[in-house]
C-alpha cells in the first residue's frame, strides 16, 4: 500500500519531574509573582514563573494539562536544562500514524515533514518513508528556533513532594503536564515538498490518513481566525479527490477544544472525506448537538454511541465513522462503500497492533502480531457492549463481534484486546485507527 500522511509530527521530550526538581525551580522565583499566578493561572507560558506555576497546579491537584509556551527564552532554558536527559518519543498524531504503517509493511508512506525532521527520522520505523519537506518553508512570522518542534512531557508521581510558598504538597495521583512549543503544527503547515509530491503522485497512491486539525485551536485559542488554515488543508484534499476520485482519505479526529471548531471542521470534512475516527469523548462533543443523552456516552453505552455515530453521519452525509473506546471498536458506514467482512477483519488488525503496542511499548513484527497478542483477553465490558447492542439492533455474530443495520447504516462491533497493565498508553488511538485503516486499504486490493 502507498499513503500520503498529512499533517502533525513531532518531538515528545518526557522527563520525570520530581520533588526536588520542581524545589530547585521555585528557589530560581520571586515569590510574589509566583503567588499571583498561582492565584490567577495564566494558562500559557511567556516566563518561566508561568511554567512553574503550571507545574505546581497541576502536580498539588494531580490533574494533566498542556500549555503552550510562546517565549523562546523559556524554550531555550528548557532544552538546556531537560532535553539531554529526556526520553525521546515520537509524537504528532500523523507522525504516529505514519510510523505505524511504515512498520505494519506499507510499501510506501508519504509524510508532510514539517520542523527539525532530522531529529525526527531516527524515531521511525522502516526505509519505506518518503520525508516530503527536507527544508523548512520560510515564515516570517516563525523564529530561528521555530523547525524545533518539541512538546515537554513531564511526568509526575503520586506521592512526589515538595514545598510551595511555605506549604507542604504531596502529588495525589501520577499525571503529566505538557509545554508544548510548536508553531509549525499549530499553524497546520503544509510543506511546500509535500504539496507537489502529493499532487504529482496522488493516482498512485492507494490511501491518504489525515490529522491534526484539531492543533489549529492552539494558535487560535478563541476558535476565531482559523478558517484559512483549514481551508488550505480541505482544498488540499479536495484536489487529491479531482485527480484521483478512488482515493481514499481517512481523518482522525482529534481534542477541540472550542466545540464551534470542532463542529464546523467535522461538518465541512464529512462531504469531502470518506471516513472520520474518533474516541467516544470526541464523539461526545460532537454529540450534544443532536441531543443524544451524552451521559450514556460518556459511560460509553453502545446503543448510544450507535445512535450518536448515526445522527453525525446522516446529518453531515459523512459516509463512515470508526470509533474506538477502551472496550470496543464500532464502525458505521453508508451502504455499499465496505462490507462486513472488510470492516471486521481491519478492526481485528487494529485493536491487536492496540494491544500489542500497550503491552510491550513498540509494535512487534507483523509476522508475530498474532503471537504477540495470545496471551491477553477480550475486554469483559466490550463483550457485554457488544451483547447490549446486538439486542438492540437483532445483529448476527461474526468473527467475534456483531454486525447489523442501524437506521440506513451497515454496524460492526468488535471488543478490543485489553491490556491490563499498559507499558505505555501514548498514541494507542493512532495505532488502532491507521493499523484498522492500513488493513482496511489491503483487503480492498485483494478483492
Ligand atoms: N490498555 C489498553 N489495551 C489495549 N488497547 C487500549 C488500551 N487502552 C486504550 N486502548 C485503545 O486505544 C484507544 C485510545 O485512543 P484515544 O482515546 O484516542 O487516545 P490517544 O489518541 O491519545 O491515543 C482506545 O480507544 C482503545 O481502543
Ligand atoms: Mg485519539
Amino acid at each position: 500500500m502507498k499513503v500520503l500522511c498529512g499533517y502533525n509530527v513531532n518531538i515528545d521530550a518526557v522527563y520525570r519531574m520530581t520533588g526536588e526538581e520542581i524545589s530547585e525551580l521555585l528557589h530560581m522565583l520571586d515569590r510574589e509573582e509566583l503567588r499571583e499566578k498561582l492565584c490567577e493561572p495564566p494558562g500559557e507560558i511567556r516566563s518561566l514563573s508561568d511554567l512553574v506555576a503550571g507545574l505546581v497546579l497541576h502536580m498539588q491537584k494531580g490533574t494533566g494539562g498542556e500549555w503552550f509556551i510562546y517565549s523562546d527564552d523559556v524554550f531555550r532554558f528548557l532544552k538546556g536544562r531537560y532535553y539531554d536527559k529526556c526520553e525521546i518519543r515520537l509524537g504528532g498524531n500523523m507522525g504516529i500514524m505514519a510510523n505505524v504503517m511504515s512498520h505494519m509493511g506499507a510499501e510506501q508512506v508519504v509524510m508532510n515533514a514539517v520542523g527539525d525532521i532530522n531529529s525526527i527520522k531516527p524515531l521511525m520505523s522502516g526505509e519505506n518513508i518518503v520525508f516530503a519537506g527536507e527544508s523548512v518553508p520560510q515564515n516570517a512570522s516563525m523564529s530561528k528556533d521555530a523547525n524545533e518542534i518539541i512538546h515537554f512531557v513531564f511526568d509526575f508521581s503520586n506521592g512526589a513532594q515538595f514545598k510551595v510558598l511555605g506549604d507542604e504538597v504531596t502529588v495525589p495521583r501520577e499525571n503529566r503536564f505538557i509545554a508544548t512549543y510548536d508553531d509549525i503544527n499549530t499553524e497546520l503547515t503544509i510543506t511546500p515538498e509535500f504539496e507537489e509530491y502529493s499532487r504529482e503522485h496522488v493516482n498512485e497512491m492507494d490511501g491518504a490518513i489525515i490529522s491534526g486539525f484539531n492543533q489549529l485551536q492552539k494558535f487560535y485559542p478563541d476558535g476565531s481566525g482559523y478558517k484559512e488554515r483549514f481551508e488550505k488543508a480541505h482544498s488540499q484534499l479536495e484536489g487529491w479527490k479531482a485527480l484521483n476520485p478512488d482515493l481514499p482519505i481517512h481523518v482522525e479526529f482529534g481534542h477541540f477544544m472550542s466545540m464551534d471548531m470542532g463542529v464546523a471542521i467535522f461538518s465541512e470534512l464529512a462531504g469531502t472525506v470518506d471516513s472520520i475516527g474518533m474516541n467516544e469523548d470526541e464523539l461526545f462533543m460532537l454529540a450534544e448537538l443532536h441531543g443524544v443523552p451524552s451521559d450514556m456516552i460518556r459511560k460509553m453505552d453502545a446503543c448510544a454511541i450507535l445512535d450518536a455515530c448515526v445522527r453525525c453521519a446522516s446529518s453531515t452525509g459523512l459516509k463512515k465513522i470508526v470509533l474506538h473506546t477502551r472496550d470496543f471498536v464500532m464502525s458505521i458506514f453508508a451502504e455499499r462503500t465496505s462490507s462486513p467482512a472488510r470492516e471486521m477483519e481491519s478492526m481485528q488488525f487494529g485493536v491487536m497492533c492496540a494491544a500489542a503496542f500497550a503491552a510491550s511499548g513498540r509494535l512487534p513484527e507483523r509476522s508475530q502480531l498474532v503471537d504477540s497478542v495470545r496471551g491477553l483477553a477480550r475486554s469483559e465490558e466490550g463483550l457485554k457492549q457488544v451483547t447490549r447492542l446486538q439486542d438492540l439492533i437483532g445483529g448476527e455474530e461474526f468473527e467475534g463481534g456483531v454486525f447489523g443495520e442501524y437506521r440506513g447504516y451497515s454496524v460492526c462491533i468488535l471488543p478490543t484486546i485489553i491490556c491490563e497493565e499498559p507499558v505505555s498508553t501514548v498514541g494507542l488511538g493512532d495505532t488502532v485507527s491507521s493499523a484498522t485503516f492500513l488493513r482496511w486499504l489491503e483487503i480492498g486490493s485483494e478483492y
